[in-house]
């Protein structure tokens, strides 16, 4: 029981008790009576101070006439001048046309995807954060081609919830081409980090976008050929099994098709997983063996070339970027309505995954005797049995379900794709006298 008053000032008349206890009272009252003015003062300014802020916050975000500030890199989203660029680079030019954001939109197949849908009259606004993962030189060089298009692309990341609700305030986009992420198998073991940041956090904040906007747009990600893991039964089937990653890069992938469900499921966004099957081509990411064995090839440097167990060759189902574009393009168009709205689920949305590859392996050594033929040199070969570093001996990929579902039908093998890789690559990095430039 807690103590009475008079128990806390123990006296030894009852007299002297009761002054003190009146004096005590008193005292008490005019302190208390000070602490609860001060008290309301304090809860006034605290008041004050909130809705200032709750205020400043509200006209930064809401208002097309303020600007967010990213702190990272100084970048301004928002303003008259900005939306303008996003509304015009939204402007839908045919007609039952899409509006597309695609992130990762300087990216190798972010970059192609987002040119072919403006060039057949889609609405298409990019997002990127220009990482350096590789060289950021190449990401604002294909940012230049896409703006010669009328593509904008905003730098910002899509773990800045900010930058995405600022991009759905402005257009009610349709689709979301989702290709923003931490690719690389080998680099997981670098940085395993970046991978947990673009491919799990980032893709949940892109989701809790899309299932809160209103219309909800239907998605579209890029999935990965790694998820097949350490599955030894070719060629590769959507219902094979996929619970043996072999890298953490495969692990996030894996959880990106396990997130999706449950946006689908519980949400009604409609999801297309699209497992790419090491794409390559013009434009490509300089961190790929076919790309940097180029450099190196061209460079005179020695490269190095993995291989598996009993000396046995490595094999990857190498898929060409115009082929990709046509899966991509195709996913978007029969993606079928998300049915969400306020946050809940009205009816059950589509949930599909399928393979986008070749359907014809070909080893790392055939590949670069390809690339020392367009590059008219012979490589400085360097075979190392392969480290334990998350590669997988081979890849192959069943397209029947695209074949089926998307009209997929991958055009290009890996000698007609390479040649024009290597064109491409000299157009870019060599110029008119031989010698390397952007390089
Ligand atoms: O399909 C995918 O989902 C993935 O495809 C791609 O991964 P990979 O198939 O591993 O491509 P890539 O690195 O070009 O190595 C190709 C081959 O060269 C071998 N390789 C590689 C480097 C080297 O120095 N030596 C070598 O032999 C290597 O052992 C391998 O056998 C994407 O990078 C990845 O982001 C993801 O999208």
């Amino acid at each position: 029981m807690p103590p009475l008053e008079e128990d806390l000032f123990p006296s030894i008349t009852g007299k002297i008790k009761i002054e003190r206890n009146h004096n005590h009272t008193m005292n008490r009252a005019i302190h208390r009576c000070f602490t609860s003015t001060t008290t309301m003062f304090l809860w006034a300014l605290l008041l004050i101070a909130l809705t200032a802020s709750y205020m400043s916050i509200q006209s930064f975000v809401d208002s097309g006439t303020r600007y967010l500030h990213h702190p990272r890199d100084h970048v301004i989203i928002g303003g008259p001048h900005w939306e303008k660029q996003i509304r015009s680079s939204a402007q839908i030019h045919r007609s039952h046309g899409l509006s597309v954001l695609v992130t990762g939109a300087a990216g190798f197949v972010g970059s192609h995807v987002a040119l072919a849908l403006k060039k057949r009259g889609d609405g298409v606004v990019g997002v990127d954060n220009f990482n350096d993962y590789y060289d950021p030189s190449l990401k604002n060089a294909r940012r230049a081609l896409l703006a010669s298009h009328n593509v904008f692309i905003v730098q910002g990341d899509i773990n800045d919830e900010r930058v995405l609700a600022k991009l759905f305030d402005v257009v009610a986009f349709t689709h979301v081409m989702h290709l923003a992420a931490q690719a690389g198998v080998r680099y997981a073991m670098e940085n395993p980090h970046s991978y947990v940041d673009s491919n799990i956090a980032g893709l949940v904040t892109l989701l809790e976008q899309c299932k809160s906007a209103d219309p909800q747009p239907a998605v579209v990600w890029a999935s990965s050929s790694s998820v097949y893991g350490l599955n030894d039964k070719a060629p590769f089937s959507e219902s094979d099994r996929t619970d043996r990653p072999a890298s953490l890069y495969a692990a996030t992938k894996k959880a990106g098709e396990a997130i999706t469900h449950t946006y689908n499921h519980i949400y009604g966004l409609s999801i297309t997983g699209l497992r790419f099957f090491t794409v390559y081509g013009p434009w490509g990411r300089p961190d790929m063996a076919y790309f940097s064995f180029t450099q190196d090839i061209r460079h005179g440097k020695p490269i190095t070339i993995f291989r598996g167990k009993n000396r046995v060759d490595l094999a990857r189902d190498f898929t060409y970027i115009d082929d990709i574009v046509k899966g991509c393009v195709a996913a978007l168009d029969t993606s079928g309505k998300s049915t969400g709205s306020g946050g809940k689920k009205r009816a059950a949305a589509p949930y599909r995954i399928y393979n986008l590859g070749n359907t014809a392996p070909v080893t790392v050594p055939t590949m670069v005797g390809l690339l020392e033929r367009y590059l008219n040199k012979k490589a400085k070969r360097h075979v190392v049995s392969m480290p334990g570093n998350g590669d997988v001996p081979f890849t192959h990929a069943n397209i029947s379900l695209a074949q089926r579902e998307l009209g997929y039908k991958p055009m290009t093998d890996l000698s007609t794709g390479l040649r024009k890789f290597v064109d491409w690559y000299e157009s870019y990095y060599v110029d008119d006298h031989g010698k390397s430039v952007n390089y």
